[in-house]
């Protein structure tokens, strides 16, 4: 399978580190596995091999003398001479946080990964679990807790014990993460001392999450035998705008990309392993990232930037489900999508996919499969560039809320040309980026991207909506309307009766007046404007309707 596995003559169990009382050290073995079992006290197989046949490799836990030993066990294979052509990078594959939340999970994945003989896979992996949102609550409590207090903030020895704790449990050296955790003490004395944390810093602060999780992956690669290059995404040609906190991918990563990770591979072949999220800003050179959940779109952008076979995103759900199983607990995978419909589907709110992620797949005919680290049996979702629509109605149902929505009046609008060029002109002015629009003669109803706005702080800055009102207001009538839902149903639009037919029967039922209604050109997906405080309802009703 991957680079480092050696593999030698026949089934063998090598290298062999030994871990117990805090030390560590490595012994080269070599027999049978059975024969290896039966010397030692117990073993527990981190594997779930009967399930897949073609399983060459695998990490076995065991117990000598006492001591927890990783063992990697490894069968021939031929071919393995890697850099010649048909051994280059194959695809990638995506751990979220969740996947990665532990020693233990980081086990489970290195041995996933082990598991797919035929794969020879660029890494990406997000933080551990949920470190990036306790790293910005750090910076938060940074901000005004005094720098002789910044040392002992909560999160920040939350951050400290999970790193710790991991790299000592899968006996790792704790240098992998202490020049981190010292770091990332010092730049929250900094935010202290300077009471402010600008996006910028933001930025920089979080990106110690990706930056720690990956080196400790890599490290424990090497530990159990597999050849990992551990790469920071910042220093190999991510170049993203300098718009912190929510950057876009620039077109010159792709080569900067390609040339950096396939000439390391051909040089000296060994499994990449890249922190997601983060970029390089193309002015600042300062490290940026690429909004909430941004290591998917990493994923699909390194996928691109290669010409992989496939990108796989391992999440912790059986793949994209007919909504949102927060709401919906019996939300049932959906086996596949286009990139319309999952870029429609992240676009409008489901948190599964980052909005932008299906951008450099569907530009780069990639495929993706979404699937769960948690249950790797599950055949997940793939997503493609066409699929099959001749059976399909609704595929699944997502909900954005608290969105803001403005109906915009104008009875000059009759009969005359450039109005909406008018309205439209004035959200370009100030930047702000429209989600669903619906037009009769007279009106305009359109609700306004909350991410856009979340990111510039508008919503708190309510004196920044009223001045888009106060704009609208030299050539309409406006109502501006707060604490709104979008419900998007994503699907086979050729059949929108159908689907309108059931959804407003079940909405009627329900007591439920939809207050905006967009069917787009797109063709996969139609959106309901509900109150926020009727939306989970309205899904919950729609989704059974739908879906049993
Ligand atoms: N339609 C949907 N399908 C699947 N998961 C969804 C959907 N809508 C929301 N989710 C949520 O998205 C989560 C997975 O996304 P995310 O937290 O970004 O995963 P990861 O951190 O592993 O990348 C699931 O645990 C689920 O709660
Ligand atoms: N760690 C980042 C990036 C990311 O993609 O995370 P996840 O894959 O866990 O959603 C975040 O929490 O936003």
């Amino acid at each position: 399978m991957a680079a480092g596995l050696q593999f030698s003559g026949v089934k063998t169990l090598c290298p062999v580190s030994l871990r117990g009382g805090g030390s560590s050290c490595c012994l080269p073995v070599r027999s049978q596995r059975l024969h290896f079992a039966s010397s030692v006290a117990s073993v527990a197989e981190f594997s779930n091999a009967s399930a897949r046949s073609c399983l060459r490799s695998r990490v076995l836990r065991v117990r000598c003398d006492g001591r927890v030993v990783d063992v990697l066990e490894k069968e021939e294979t031929k071919n393995q001479s890697f850099g010649e052509a048909e051994n280059q990078l194959t695809c990638v594959m995506k751990f979220g946080g969740s996947s990665v939340a532990s020693a233990e999970r980081m086990r489970e994945v290195a041995e996933l990964i082990l598991s797919f003989p035929n794969e020879r896979p660029v890494i990406v992996l997000s933080a551990m679990g949920k470190t990036t949102n306790k790293l910005l609550l750090a910076g938060e409590k940074a901000v005004s807790c005094g720098v002789t207090n910044a040392s002992s903030i909560d999160e920040l020895s939350f951050i400290k014990e999970l790193h710790l704790r991991t790299v000592k449990e899968l006996g790792i050296d704790k240098s992998t993460v202490t020049p981190h955790l010292e770091e990332l003490e010092q730049l929250l004395k900094g935010i202290a001392m300077m009471k402010e944390l600008t996006l910028r810093t933001k930025d920089y602060l979080v990106s110690f999450g990706e930056c720690m999780s990956t080196r400790i992956f890599a490290a424990y690669l090497k530990k159990i035998g597999v050849k990992a290059r551990q790469y920071d995404a910042f220093e190999i040609g991510i170049i993203t705008t300098d718009d912190f906190t929510n950057a876009d991918i620039l077109e010159a990563t792709y080569p900067a990309v390609a040339k950096r990770l396939l000439g390391d591979w051909d040089f000296d072949p060994a499994i990449p392993i890249v922190t997601g999220f983060l970029g390089k800003g193309w002015r600042s050179c300062a490290v940026t990232t690429l909004g909430r959940g941004g290591s998917d779109l990493t994923a699909t952008a390194i996928g691109k930037a290669l010409g992989l076979r496939e990108i796989q995103v391992w999440k912790d759900v059986d793949g994209v489900l007919t909504c949102d199983p927060n709401i919906y607990p019996r939300a049932e995978p959906v086996p596949y999508l286009t990139f319309d419909e999952a870029a429609e589907l992240a676009y409008f709110g489901a948190q599964v996919l980052h909005p932008q992620s299906m951008r450099p797949a569907r530009e780069g005919d990639i495929p993706v499969r979404v699937k769960n680290s948690y249950n790797p049996e599950a055949p997940g979702t793939l997503i493609t560039r066409a699929r099959d629509m001749s059976k399909a109605v609704l595929t699944s149902i997502v909900l954005k809320r608290n969105i803001t929505m403005l109906d915009i009046v104008s009875t000059r609008m009759l009969g005359q040309y450039g109005f909406l060029a008018k309205v439209f002109s004035i959200f370009e002015d100030l930047g702000i980026s429209v989600d669903v629009v619906a037009t009769s003669e007279v009106s305009i109803s359109l609700t306004l991207d909350p991410s856009k706005l979340w990111s510039r702080e508008l919503i708190q800055q309510a004196s920044e909506l009223d001045h888009v009102v106060e704009e609208l207001e030299k050539v309409a009538v406006v109502n501006l309307l707060q604490h709104r839902s979008i419900i998007s149903l994503i699907g086979n639009v050729q059949r929108s009766s159908l689907i309108l037919e059931k959804a407003f029967s079940v909405l009627r039922t329900n007591g439920v007046n939809v207050q905006m209604i967009s069917q787009g050109a797109s063709k996969v997906n139609i959106s309901l404007v509900v109150n926020d405080n009727e939306a989970e309802q309205c899904v919950r009703a729609l989704h059974s309707a739908f879906f049993e």
